[in-house]
């Protein structure tokens, strides 16, 4: 949830609630884990002046009647409200934040959701040097210095564990805030929320029933051009992914791959457009290794105009650049665009968080999205969003993309749609990443895409 509407849910709830209430409670869930990291350490809880400030004195009186060591440090006093009534609670001295002193567990309260700009540089060097000296450093709510609604770097010290409260924020899973949060756990302070914004999860998919078969399964028809090992890794994943057929049109029909692969020769984009003719294909797949070349815009325009539904990843992206929406708009069959950060640039400028600018996108041209990257966002025309952080960095590999946009392709041809099918390709290939472990060629990713599918059914 974005602060706005963090604020929103924390009114509606002030309407029946104290709001030293809902603070108390804030606060005692902060204590708990903080009592529960610290395991008797001494504790510094730095509290700022606003009602993030409100919390870390909660904490600090239930983490001293818990028994603890604890010292306050404040940047600024809270002038009014149940932050101020939360600092005339605290019984304890409170030095300024240019006196504290470091000590093994920090609690950061100086700043949450009310961050509006960057941290000075005073506070913020004060603040990385008692983060980097504690063993273990808890932010209340959002590490302070982040941008609640995009992640962006405010200032912000790159803690070892943060309480999210009441909901994830976008700060949580985009941007700087992926990798400065630590750890983020998730407090229910009884603020009702409803989201329609989440983080990826692993989906529930069929498995085949009786009656299937390949074509009941989904054909896929991967298009080959200009590299192709790339179009090769999309099918191999088409196929890894579930899909019952897979296809590769292609000018080669001796290129390798399994045995299982289907090679459909095409020498002319006339060739592609009479092999979509058939109602057999359940989806295609194009861009992995297309090329930039005129029979590689030849190839894309004939996949533009089948009836079938269609991911769009790689060089098809780059082709359709700033003409995307034009291209798309009127198609009618369901459409996936797989953007990374340079692809995505290139069709779309955009203002705001990695997830508007996503949203945009995804108005521009009617297609769903998957803007893909460290922090994932998926983004439908129902106005969906599904954020994927922290999947396995060494993703960053070559092939990968061309990976995700086969198992994308094998979720369409399965009957998924919008943001459902990109969630699932999402999922399956962090997870493929996590079991392949480090050091992997996007080949490997493929021979774990199974076994990650396996958990899903
Ligand atoms: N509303 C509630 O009762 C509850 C809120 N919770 C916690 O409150 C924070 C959000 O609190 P808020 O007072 O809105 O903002 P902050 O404490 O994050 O910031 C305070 C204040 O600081 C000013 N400010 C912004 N940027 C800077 C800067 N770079 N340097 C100096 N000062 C800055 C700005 O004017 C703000 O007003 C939320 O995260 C929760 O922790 C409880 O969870 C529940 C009850
Ligand atoms: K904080």
């Amino acid at each position: 949830m974005t602060a706005a509407e963090m604020r929103a849910a924390e009114e509606a709830v002030f309407r029946r609630e104290r709001q030293l209430d809902v603070m108390e409670r804030a606060g005692a869930a902060v204590a708990r884990e903080a009592a529960r990291f610290a395991t008797g350490r001494p504790v510094l809880v730095v509290a700022g002046p606003g009602n993030n400030g409100g919390d870390a004195y909660v904490c600090a009186r239930h983490l001293r009647q818990g028994g603890l060591d604890v010292s306050v440090a404040a940047m600024g006093e809270p002038k009014a409200g149940a932050a101020a009534e939360m600092w005339s609670r605290w019984e304890g001295p409170v030095v300024s934040l240019y006196e504290a002193r470091p000590r093994p567990m920090l609690v950061d309260g100086l700043f949450g959701t009310g961050m509006t700009r960057p941290l000075e540089r005073g506070p913020r060097a004060l603040l990385a040097d008692l983060v980097t000296a504690a063993d273990f450093s808890l932010s209340i709510d959002l590490p302070s210095g982040l941008e609640t609604d995009s992640g962006a770097d405010f200032g912000a010290p790159r803690v070892s564990a943060t309480l999210a409260l009441a909901a994830l924020k976008p700060a949580h899973v985009l941007d700087a805030g992926l990798e400065r949060c630590g750890h983020v756990l998730l407090a229910d302070i009884a603020i009702p929320v409803a989201a329609h914004r989440r983080a990826a999860a692993r989906p529930r998919l069929a498995p085949p029933g009786a009656g299937d078969h390949k074509y009941s399964r989904g054909m896929v028809v991967a298009v080959e051009c200009a590299m192709p090992g790339a179009a090769r890794l999309a099918a191999r994943a088409a196929m890894a992914g579930g899909a019952g057929y897979v296809t590769l049109a292609g000018a080669d029909p001796r290129g390798g791959g399994p045995d299982a692969l289907v090679r459909t020769r095409i020498e002319a984009a006339e060739d592609l457009a009479e092999l979509l003719e058939s109602d057999r294909i359940a989806s295609v797949v194009i861009g992995p290794g297309l090329g930039r070349e005129r029979r590689s815009e030849a190839l894309l325009k004939a996949a533009l105009a089948c009836p079938h539904p269609l991911v769009l990843d790689g060089d098809a992206l780059t082709l359709l650049g700033r003409q995307a929406g034009r291209w798309l708009r009127d198609r009618r069959a369901p459409t996936w665009l797989t953007p990374h950060a340079g692809e995505f640039a290139r069709m779309f400028e955009g203002e705001g968080s990695k997830i508007d600018r996503t949203l945009g996108l995804v108005l521009e041209t009617g297609a769903t999205v998957l803007h893909k990257g460290a922090d994932t966002v998926i983004a439908g025309t129902d106005g969906a969003v599904r954020v994927l952080a922290g999947a396995s960095p060494w993703l960053s590999t070559a092939g990968t993309g061309d990976v995700l946009a086969g198992l994308l392709a094998a979720q369409a041809a399965r009957g998924l749609r919008g943001v459902a099918a990109a969630e699932a390709a999402v999922w399956l290939h962090a997870r493929a990443a996590s079991l392949a472990g480090p050091a992997f060629a996007a080949d490997a990713l493929v021979d774990h895409a199974a076994a990650a599918l396996g958990e899903c059914v």
